[in-house]
């Protein structure tokens, strides 16, 4: 038979056509073939026209349907409370409290204009039958595992003070207040009606009475500068992209080192000023502060401009020109620049100034010029001030907070103009994206146990759900119950939204033009009409994160291989990412049962993620530092906000099925090999069945104009090294030595694996299979929840118990690594003999993505890479669009096919289906 390629090896390609001719003649054969989906081209038609309703669910694998998880890391883990063992151990194993239902906190900052509310929730985990348990308890060899206690969420939203009602009435709804669960969380107060909240700023002390009337409540009153300081050091300490600094348009996040965080200088601008100088933790000093704040601002520009609210006010001040109104260094001298003492013609000489000798009126005014030079007069003076008081106390850091901020460009340039001009450029203004929420944050930590504290930067992911692009954390109405409210809110919400659902035309930063005269621009010509969206998602607590332990470097790790703060980069992904929708959401859609609620869900799914794009596509720095990883994770998580568990799977389904019947056919050719031509036939093999990829535009395509064998002969053909990448020689040398030398095996290799199908099945796992075949552990690596048609941990124990019903290298691996309980009887050579075996193991990476972002990995995975010496990492997402610039302590192999033009074009200056094969000895 003709091979596959011309190859001389590998005779599959026989084996697929083989079982097609099968579906002819044999009727057994054909609803296995069917079922196993060759002729993907025609199933995938009828899925579309939802012809197959039923059968889409039915397919389901019943693993992965029955995982109760919404969407996010942190359903990895949480389970019940209580110190379990011995709780004088180093770390003693603590379960969450003992609760059936959610369990929710809340705190508040009650200011003169808004109420800011933190409150936190935290679903229980389901219990699953997880087969893999086995395999984590031994490969952390039956040490426990310490939870922090706390684990959940902690949720950003506010209102206006004036409309306390809506707040009371959110509590209320949520039932927020009955969630102060007494024992749990102060056990001073056995019961609820002695329950108490924490709550800071004026108002905790002038509604109190209210709390008790409306929810039966009391106020615990926080000190107000208490909650600041202790809410501004967990952000800095606890978030990554929490800090940034703001330049002409420009925003730029600040990684702060947490060891070098203190002293610094925090300006909290609120109504009034105040600067506090921060030492440490509980540790500061009130060391000045304004009466011109944002107060000031609101109360005179309401009296100036007849304005209804703050952010109408802000609004105008876009479309202001304030040197109709300020007197200018050039007004008083002709024009002309006072260089002398370094003052350009365009400085502002005199707030206001131009007021005096004008013979206008107020009338005569625009109301967006009175704006402007109020906002810069404020913002100015504030900075100053700030500066001045940094250098009194030799501070090189300013944090800036308060809700005058309200993420304004314009206001953060200014200011960061104003500690520019006067520290000559040696010190840096710098923002905090949960600006506004310092003071509730801090009341919320005042609550005792709650651990919060203690957690670090890889135990938290911010999440943006679908409301975020919209509302940025305001509450509108009240609190979303269930799924079909959301839908509805986001059909709503899209009517009322347009301008930010359409794409927004990209401009490269404008300047604000500060220190000269025009116009501010950095927001383009308008703000929308909720000015305060800040973008603040749901700090989700996963107290089972970890810094992966092998990064050579974590301080200076990043996951992202594409910059997207690079224009143009950013717009290709966007357009790439929106032209995939729509057939993102038929798969979806078919994988629910293409229901009308489906196609509701869908819907709605395709807006809420247009929304986001198109809002980051605005700003793309709304979110924190964006790069390709979180726009493809963003997307699964949208998925799964919509109930969609898994898109793809009765594809995977399909493909595994297929995969594994060919499996013993590949077997059988690799073993006839000397082990040179094996192990070069088995990184081929990688390569050429990563092009299974439903995720790229180019292989969808593909797999609509052909069947799975076409696209496996294209990829085969395409194999003839040298790859674009290419350190296989390197590599070979490292695994079978030269002269005649034989190099010690690895101990353990960590297999990131990628896609089902051909690619885990004829591709990873052969090649797993020779590295037990050498005598090194096997750890296969997989996502713990669904992301395109990527495998997961939760799948994997049955694909290898498929593959091992044909392969004994296999079989006595995975019954080692605990992934095989029971022997099995029908062995290919019916052998039984009891040679001990390395084990071969399946963890879950902790993540829902295509990439992997190896700072917040699941505290499995940190477990089995301790005794690692040999990472692979595999596929596009893990290998080239994360991690491909990552160093490691131990030896690395980066296997993967290109299958996007561009970035083949720019990565490894290659063509599209080229493929790397990075090998990189231990940094
Ligand atoms: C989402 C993916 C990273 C998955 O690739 P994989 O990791 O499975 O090799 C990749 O399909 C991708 O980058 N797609 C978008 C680009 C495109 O459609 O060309
Ligand atoms: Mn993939």
């Amino acid at each position: 038979m003709a091979g596959l390629t011309g190859h001389p090896v590998l005779e599959i390609g026989d084996k697929f056509e083989e079982l097609q001719n099968n579906i002819i003649n044999n009727n057994k054969n054909k609803e296995v073939i069917d079922k196993a989906g060759l002729v993907l081209k025609g199933e995938e038609n009828s899925n579309n026209n939802n012809n197959n309703q039923g059968g889409e669910r039915d397919m389901a694998p019943p693993t992965s349907n029955s995982l109760h998880r919404s969407g996010s890391r942190p359903q990895l883990d949480l389970s019940k409370a209580a110190i379990q063992g011995n709780s004088e151990e180093r770390d003693p194993t603590i379960l969450l409290p003992n609760q059936s239902d959610d369990i929710s906190h809340f705190a508040l900052d009650i200011g003169g204009s808004l109420i800011k509310l933190v409150y936190f929730s935290r679903h229980e985990g389901q219990s699953i039958d997880d087969k893999r348990k086995r395999t984590v308890k031994e490969i952390s060899n039956g040490s426990r595992r310490s939870y922090p206690i706390l684990g959940g969420r902690l949720h950003f939203v506010k209102f206006e003070t004036s409309k306390l009602n809506e707040c009371l009435d959110f509590i209320s709804s949520k039932q927020l207040h009955n969630g102060i669960d007494s024992h749990y969380w102060n056990s001073e107060s056995p019961n609820k009606e002695n329950a108490v909240i924490k709550a800071t700023g004026g108002g905790a002390y002038k509604f109190a009475d209210l709390f008790k009337e409306r929810l039966g409540v009391s106020i615990d009153k926080e000190d107000e500068m208490d909650c600041l300081v202790a809410g501004a050091n967990f952000l800095l300490k606890a978030i990554r992209h929490e800090a940034f600094t703001h330049m002409e348009g420009h925003k730029e996040f600040v990684q702060i080192d947490h060891n070098d965080l203190f002293p610094y200088l925090l300006v909290n601008v609120g109504s009034g000023v105040s600067m506090i100088k921060v030492d440490g933790d509980g540790k500061f000093q009130r060391v000045s502060g304004t009466n011109v704040g944002g107060g000031t601002y609101w109360g005179l520009g309401r009296l100036l401009t007849k304005c209804n609210s703050f952010d109408e006010l802000l609004e105008l001040s876009q479309r202001g020109d304030n040197r109709t109104i300020d007197m200018l260094v050039g007004d008083i001298y002709g024009g002309m620049d006072y260089s002398k003492i370094g003052l350009s013609a365009s400085t502002i000489a005199s707030s206001f100034g131009k007021a005096i000798s004008d013979k206008k009126e107020l009338e005569d005014h625009r109301p967006e010029d009175i704006s402007l030079s109020l906002l810069r007069m404020i913002s100015y003076n504030i900075g100053q001030i700030s500066y001045l008081n940094a250098l009194r106390f030799g501070l090189k850091r300013i944090f800036f907070g308060g809700f005058f901020i309200r993420g304004h460009a314009y206001t953060m340039d200014t200011i960061s103009f104003a500690v520019h001009f006067w520290s000559q450029g040696q010190a840096q203004a710098m923002f905090l994206r949960h600006e506004g929420f310092l003071g509730a944050l801090g009341a919320f930590m005042s609550y005792e146990k709650l651990g919060l504290d203690d957690l670090m930067v890889h135990q938290l992911v911010e999440r943006f759900p679908m409301g975020a692009p919209y509302t940025g954390g305001k509450i509108h109405g009240p609190p979303l119950g269930n799924l079909n409210e959301k839908i509805s809110w986001m059909e709503k919400f899209v009517l009322k939204g347009t301008e930010i659902t359409a794409p927004v035309p990209m401009a490269p930063p404008g300047t604000t033009g500060l220190g000269g005269f025009e116009v501010p621009s950095s927001k383009g010509g308008t703000l929308r009409s909720d000015a305060s969206a800040l973008n603040v998602g749901v700090l989700h607590l996963v107290p089972t994160l970890e810094v992966f332990p092998l990064l050579a470097n974590p301080k200076m790790y990043e996951p992202n291989t594409i910059d997207l703060s690079d224009h143009c980069e950013l717009e290709y992904w966007f357009t790439v990412l929106s032209e995939h929708l729509p057939d993102l959401v038929d798969k979806a859609v078919a994988s629910e049962g293409g229901t009308d609620d489906a196609k509701r869900r869908g819907d709605a799914f395709a807006r809420a993620f247009s929304a986001h794009l198109a809002r980051l596509m605005e700003e793309p720095a709304a979110y924190g530092k964006l790069g390709l990883a979180n726009l493809l994770e963003l997307r699964e998580e949208c998925l799964r906000e919509f109930q969609f568990l898994d898109a793809y799977r009765s594809i995977k389904q399909r493909e595994n099925e297929v995969s594994l019947a060919v499996l013993p056919d590949l077997l059988m050719e690799l073993d006839r090999m000397d082990e040179e031509a094996r192990l070069l036939t088995l990184i081929e093999g990688v390569l050429a069945a990563n092009i299974f990829d439903w995720g790229s535009r180019a292989c969808v395509d593909l797999y609509h104009k052909g069947t799975i064998i076409d696209i496996y002969r294209m990829s085969r053909n395409k194999m003839q090294r040298p790859w674009r990448v290419d350190d296989f020689d390197l590599f070979r040398e490292r695994m079978l030595g030269s002269e005649g030398k034989k190099p010690r095996p690895h101990k353990r290799a960590l297999l990131f694996v990628d896609n089902s199908g051909a690619d885990v099945v004829l591709g990873m796992l052969p090649l797993a299979r020779e590295l037990l075949r050498r005598g090194t552990e096997v750890v296969l690596v997989a996502n713990s929840l669904p992301a395109l048609n990527d495998v997961t941990a939760m799948e994997l124990p049955d694909i290898v118990a498929e593959a091992a019903k044909h392969c004994d290298i296999l079989r006595r691996a995975a019954e080692a690594g605990g992934l095989l309980v029971d022997a099995m009887t029908n062995t290919l050579d019916g052998s039984k003999e009891n040679c001990s075996s390395v084990p071969l193991m399946v963890v879950e990476n902790g993540c829902g993505s295509p990439c992997i972002d190896l700072r917040q990995v699941s505290s499995e995975l940190a477990s089995a890479a301790k005794h690692a010496d040999l990472i692979i990492l595999e596929g596009m997402g893990r290998a080239l669009h994360t991690n491909f610039n990552a160093r490691f302590k131990c030896e690395a192999l980066k296997l993967a096919m290109v299958k996007n033009q561009r970035l083949a074009e720019k990565l490894i200056k290659g063509e599209i289906y080229d493929c790397v094969c990075r090998y990189e000895p231990a940094s």
